[in-house]
This record gives structure tokens, sequence and C-alpha cells, in this order.
């Protein structure tokens, strides 16, 4: 289990949260939601080990989490472009984290011809699943899910969804963040705001 044990954070001597706790089991999604500016994405970055909290601690299976080459705990942007490199073709940005297996590709629909291409020449909901499978290789136990389909449409956003769900399925916990509460209702099994 992925848990922030009373966590604590703000910014240059603001504070947006205090003795916060969360968990997110495996084969479970836990929503999370709240307007805007309230510290959702900065809650789910320290989970992810990209922010440290001004006290508390985030553990997983009772442990610290570890900082390793390949995290076990992996964070998805809204805008996935802004963490590709905009050098490099989606094959090397998908060979770099990991040999990604023909299913999984197959399953979030991402064809050979698009593995060329650099990213700017996909659009948002392509960028989005091939973050997606970025993220999802062996060992990838948690998923923080930032308003990732927050810019799609709403087929392109349950197919998404749906092959999440299988992951979930098979062991993956995620924290979904997003300001859809009716979103959050559909795929999580708790929702929490903040
Ligand atoms: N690096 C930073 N330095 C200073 N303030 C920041 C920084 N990053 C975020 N903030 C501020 O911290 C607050 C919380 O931001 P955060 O992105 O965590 O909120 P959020 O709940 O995810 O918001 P939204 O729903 O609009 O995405 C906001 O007021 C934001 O302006």
């Amino acid at each position: 289990m992925l848990e922030g044990r009373d966590l604590s954070f703000g910014y240059a001597g603001t504070s947006l949260f205090e003795q916060l706790s969360l968990a997110v089991p495996p084969r479970t999604i836990v929503g999370l939601t709240g307007r805007s500016g309230r510290g959702k994405s900065s809650l789910g970055r320290i989970l992810a080990g990209h922010l440290r909290p001004s006290s508390g601690t985030v553990v997983i299976d009772g442990q610290p989490r570890k900082c390793g080459a390949l995290d076990s705990v992996q964070y998805l942007h809204q805008t996935p472009i802004f963490a590709f490199n905009p050098r490099w073709r989606i094959e090397r940005i998908l060979s770099e984290a990991w040999p990604c297996d023909a299913d999984t590709r197959r399953s979030l629909e991402i064809p050979d011809a698009l593995l060329r291409r650099y990213p700017h020449e996909l659009s948002g909901g392509e960028l989005q699943r091939v973050a997606v499978l970025r993220a999802l290789a062996p060992g990838v136990r948690y998923l923080i899910a930032d308003e990732i389909t927050a810019a799609l449409d709403p087929i392109t956003q349950a197919r998404l969804w749906r092959v999440l769900q299988e992951r979930v399925a098979d062991g993956l916990g995620i924290l979904a963040i997003s300001h859809d509460r009716a979103l959050l209702q559909r795929i999580a099994g708790t929702v929490r705001a903040l």
C-alpha cells in the first residue's frame, strides 16, 4: 500500500495542508478532488517523490519509498508533452523506459506509425496514451494520474480508463486526481476531497 502519513506542505511559507494522511491500496483507484489551487497536484507529486513534504512521510508497505532507477510510483501529468524530450521520437521515449510489450501497446491503440513521430506530431489523446504506456513498466505498482483525461473527448477518456481499470484488476493502485467528480465516482472505489 502507498501511504502518505501526516503530510504537511506549502510553498514559500504558506500552508496548503497539515497532517494529511492518504492511502492508496493495490488493486484500487482512489479519487482525489477539490477546488483549484487546493494542493491536489502538490500532494500527488509528494506521493510520487517529486516534492518533499515539510513534515510527514511517504511509505510503501510500511517502508520509506526508495527512489531507484525505476520507481514503483509514477506520476502522470495532464499535459504529457512537458514530460517528453521534444527531440526524441516516440519509440525512443518508450524504449528508454522499458521494452513495451505489443499487447499493452495494442490495448492503448498506439500503432507502429506513431512510433516514428516526435511528441509535437501527436494529438493530446495519443500523447496521453503514450505517457500511460511508458508508465506501465514492470515494477510500477502505483500511478498518480493527475487530470490525465481532462482534455480528452468522452470516448477516448472511457477507453483510457478501461485499460487502466484492467491494470488495477491485475494489482495496480491509482490515485486519480480530477475536478470531475462524476468521473471519479464512476472509476474510483473511494473519493477523497482536499
Ligand atoms: N512551485 C511553486 N511555487 C509556488 N507556488 C506554487 C508552486 N506550485 C504550485 N504553487 C501554488 O500552490 C497552490 C497549489 O497548487 P497545486 O497545483 O498543488 O493545486 P491543485 O489543487 O492541483 O490545483 P488545480 O486544480 O488548479 O490543478 C496553487 O496556489 C499554486 O499556485
